[in-house]
């Protein structure tokens, strides 16, 4: 690397929320942005492949402690990421020894903390159903399950999701089968870009193992098949309370592992509990996605952000 690229580094984390690929890169400071060209640059090395940057920012408003762009491995942006801000509140608290954050995102403001043992929880805010806040093409009265025309796909339950947003589109289709018996890679794409979902969507298959228990696949928009989808774990939880399939408080089991989600009563609120997992640190630059691998990072267990 040229003395230019050297002095725009930024520090950054490969971390992962339970096998979900996240980047955490420490923006604050800075008046620029990720670009996508450094997305798609970053996710084409295997050493840094990623389901989400979350790229920290400088707060904007008091009270708060950064802003969080989120950032897809096609170079997208979202709007919402479960497992992403649970690696950077694990970051940032091993940063600064706190243990309860107040971030903000395009979405709105996000509240998380750190629990003793290390199980991390995300206030996820209200789900909404509404057809124009997920949003849908058309009008749709009743979310809780709508039909779609899809012709390349044969089976009758891939044609009538349950919708949401958590912030970001999610669709859930409920299935009685194993969820691994069905080809996400092929039909999720098909999904993801339906011309009902004007800003794509989040796939999910979804499966009812008890009242407080679920079976979860996601295909992400803008990353693909990914190990765990925070957000939809949420949205999946909510339809399935929403639709009288189980009760406000389940556990989803992703195929990274479980998360334990609440659709509280008492405020509407999702809350999403689950681990993050720091692998090594580095510096990249955010404008051509070049980056180093810092020396001793992985080796001792070191963290630096
Ligand atoms: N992995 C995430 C979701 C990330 C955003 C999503 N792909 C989108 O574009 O909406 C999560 O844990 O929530």
């Amino acid at each position: 690397m040229d003395n230019r690229d050297m002095a725009d580094q930024v520090q950054f984390a490969r971390m992962n929320g339970l096998g979900n690929k996240i980047l955490v890169v420490d923006m604050r400071g800075r008046k620029d942005r990720v670009t996508p060209a450094a997305a798609i640059a970053l996710n084409a090395d295997p050493a840094t492949e990623f389901d989400q940057i979350m790229a920290i920012h400088d707060p904007k408003a008091a009270g708060t402690d950064a802003w969080i762009d989120i950032v897809n491995s096609d170079g997208s942006m979202a709007q919402a990421c479960g497992n992403g801000t649970r690696c950077v509140v694990q970051a940032l608290a091993a940063e600064t020894g706190k243990k309860a954050f107040m971030f903000h995102t395009v979405a709105g403001l996000l509240e998380a903390k750190e629990h003793d043992g290390g199980l991390i929880s995300v206030d996820m805010g209200s789900p909404r159903f509404g057809w124009n806040e997920i949003p849908l093409a058309e009008e749709f009265h009743d979310t809780r399950r709508i039909e779609l025309q899809i012709g390349p796909i044969d089976d009758p339950v891939l044609h009538s999701p349950s919708v949401a947003s958590m912030g970001n589109p999610h669709a859930i289709f409920w299935v009685k089968n194993d969820v691994w018996s069905y080809e996400l890679e092929r039909f999720g794409p098909l999904l993801e870009n339906h011309p009902i979902f004007p800003e794509r969507a989040n796939i999910s298959i979804a499966r009812v193992r008890s009242r407080e228990e679920m079976d979860l696949r996601t295909w992400e928009r803008g990353a693909g098949l990914t190990l765990a989808c925070g957000s939809a774990a949420c949205a999946a939880a909510a339809s399935g309370a929403r639709t009288g399939r189980t009760d406000r408080t389940v556990t989803v089991n992703v195929p990274g592992g479980p998360l334990k989600i609440e659709w509280r009563e008492r405020d509407d609120h999702v809350l999403m509990t689950g681990p993050a997992e720091w692998e090594w640190s580095g510096r990249l630059d955010p404008a051509t996605g070049a980056f180093e691998r810092d020396a001793a990072s992985g080796a001792n267990g070191a963290r630096a952000l």
